[in-house]
């Protein structure tokens, strides 16, 4: 036997399927649909490993965590949970999970975990025993959703809990990336200090190193007097870097010198100022493609994308849109405005759309119809009203309406089967049927733009790199200024 796994869940199908797997797997099981049976094996130095459910009949796993860390603080536990809120991901973390998987878990995962956790030298987790990161049940800072993209989220943003590492968060506009921030700041080991956010394209470019690092009296015409910069407000706290992307060249070379050496100067100052500042970026253009245009220095790149955190756009996640409207609703209501509910025809419109805005443009519409609409049952019409028919690319050009799209889709596959009679097509189908409707697609929106690539690349969401080399490579003909 490779060593015994105590296993508690109150739900006997995932007792009967993890006995399977982690006995096909080599392992000696033991299970129960209670806590208090867990602590007793635990008590008795059953057990090599112990897997656990949060919610049990007669007490929360979590609760036990500790008290199984102080007695046995060798024992790896891996918490599963179908809670999956950022606090139980945080929660296990702290109260010395080795790990933390959020149901339904993946059973492959979970056994390399197991593995994992069997075979690494007993370290001690940390266990903060004096300093829970948010004492309270409630999240104060709030990240909804329990999508798998979110659940992930969660895990590593737990995991980054205990670490000062610099962190390098992506997404597009309005998906996040400064609550994500707040909350690597909030739950982290430097949240009694200050959290201090920047944004590189709200600033005019020849103020951002002041802005930064600050200057001296007289340094630039205009600088009647010493200013602090944001590194010396964010000491010992956290510094966010947003849209870094839009930090002009200079500004990055003195920003890459204070991550290299921990001290800056002053703009007009001489004396090196050393500094202790987390470093969180965010960015929602691709740094890798500034990087090739020459925009960006590659070596501060590195230096900054230590740990990678990619925010997905809402419309990879609608499974999350019900809670996060739930969630605006809410807080709309605990600002005063009148209780509001939606229906679930509502909330079906809700995930069809494309939402370029993500979770800002969806918080916007909740608070817009909270405030202004007069029923207390938001519906389907009036979700179909403010998010209206999206109008077609070339007014007038029934094709290149959606629903008119899809139809010119299926018409050419059925053609395409047709053509191959009862034999089955040739190889490549899904990139062959993709070239032909990014054609139309890419011509009707240039046709619409009247060449401009610029805006062709906006309506379609593309990148205008991306879209020059589809042009090239489908061999688009662009006629400008011509309807
Ligand atoms: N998962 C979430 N749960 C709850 N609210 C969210 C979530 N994600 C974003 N929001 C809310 O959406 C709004 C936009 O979020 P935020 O400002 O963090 O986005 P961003 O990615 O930093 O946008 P930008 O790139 O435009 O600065 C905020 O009001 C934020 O509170």
């Amino acid at each position: 036997m490779k060593g015994t796994i105590l296993v508690a869940d109150d739900d006997r199908s995932i007792r009967t399927v993890l006995d399977q797997a982690l006995g096909r797997a080599g392992y000696d099981v033991r299970s129960t649909g209670h806590a208090a049976t867990l602590w007793h094996w635990v008590e008795e130095a059953q057990g090599d490993l112990v897997i656990t459910d949060v919610v049990m009949p007669d007490e929360n796993g979590l609760d036990l965590l500790p008290r199984i860390k102080r007695l046995r603080p060798d024992l790896p536990i891996i918490v599963m949970s179908a809670q999956n809120t950022l606090m139980t991901a945080v929660k296990a973390t702290e109260r010395g999970a080795y790990e933390y998987l959020p149901k339904p878990f993946d059973l492959k995962e979970l056994l390399q975990v197991v593995h994992r956790a069997m075979s690494a030298p007993h370290r001690r987790s940390a266990v903060e025993e004096s300093s829970p990161a948010q004492p309270d049940e409630e999240e104060h800072l709030p990240l909804i959703g329990r999508s798998a993209a979110m659940q992930e989220i969660y895990r590593v943003l737990a995991r980054l809990m205990g670490t000062d590492l610099t962190v390098m968060i992506s997404g597009e506009s309005g998906t996040g990336k400064e609550l994500v921030a707040r909350a690597l700041h909030e739950y982290g080991q430097r949240r009694s200090g200050p959290f201090v956010a920047i944004n590189m394209a709200a600033i005019p470019r020849e103020l951002i190193e002041s802005e930064l690092f600050g200057h001296e009296k007289g340094a630039f015409t205009g600088a009647s007097a010493r200013a602090t910069g944001r590194f010396e407000q964010a000491e010992a706290g956290t510094l966010f870097l947003d849209e870094i992307g839009d930090m002009p060249m200079e500004a990055q070379t003195r920003l890459l010198r204070v991550l290299q050496e921990g001290e800056y100067t002053t703009v007009g100052g001489r004396v090196p100022i050393r500094t202790d500042v987390r470093i969180i970026a965010a960015t929602n253009r691709d740094l890798r493609q500034l990087i090739h245009q020459g925009l960006f220095r590659e070596d501060l790149y590195y230096r900054l994308n230590v740990v990678p955190l990619r925010l997905p756009p809402l419309r990879e996640r609608t499974e999350d849109i019900p809670d996060l409207v739930r969630h605006f609703l809410g807080a709309a209501e605990a600002e005063g405005l009148p209780a509001k509910s939606i229906t679930p025809e509502a909330l079906e419109l809700m995930k069809a759309h494309r939402w370029p805005g993500n979770v800002r443009e969806l918080e916007n519409l909740v608070r817009r119809l909270a405030a202004l609409y007069a029923d207390d049952v938001i519906d389907r019409e009036v979700i179909e009203r403010e998010l209206g028919e999206p109008p077609p690319l070339v007014p007038g050009d029934e094709a290149s309406e959606p629903a008119n799209l899809s139809a010119t889709v299926e018409r050419h596959l059925s053609r395409y089967f047709g053509a191959h009679g009862d034999a089955l097509p040739p190889n490549g189908l899904y990139d062959r049927i993709l070239r032909e409707v990014e054609r139309p697609l890419i011509s009707v929106s240039l046709a619409a733009t009247r060449g401009n690539q610029i805006k062709a690349a906006q309506l379609l969401g593309l990148n205008r790199n991306t879209l020059r080399k589809k042009i090239r490579d489908l061999e688009i003909e662009v006629v400008r200024g011509v309807k």
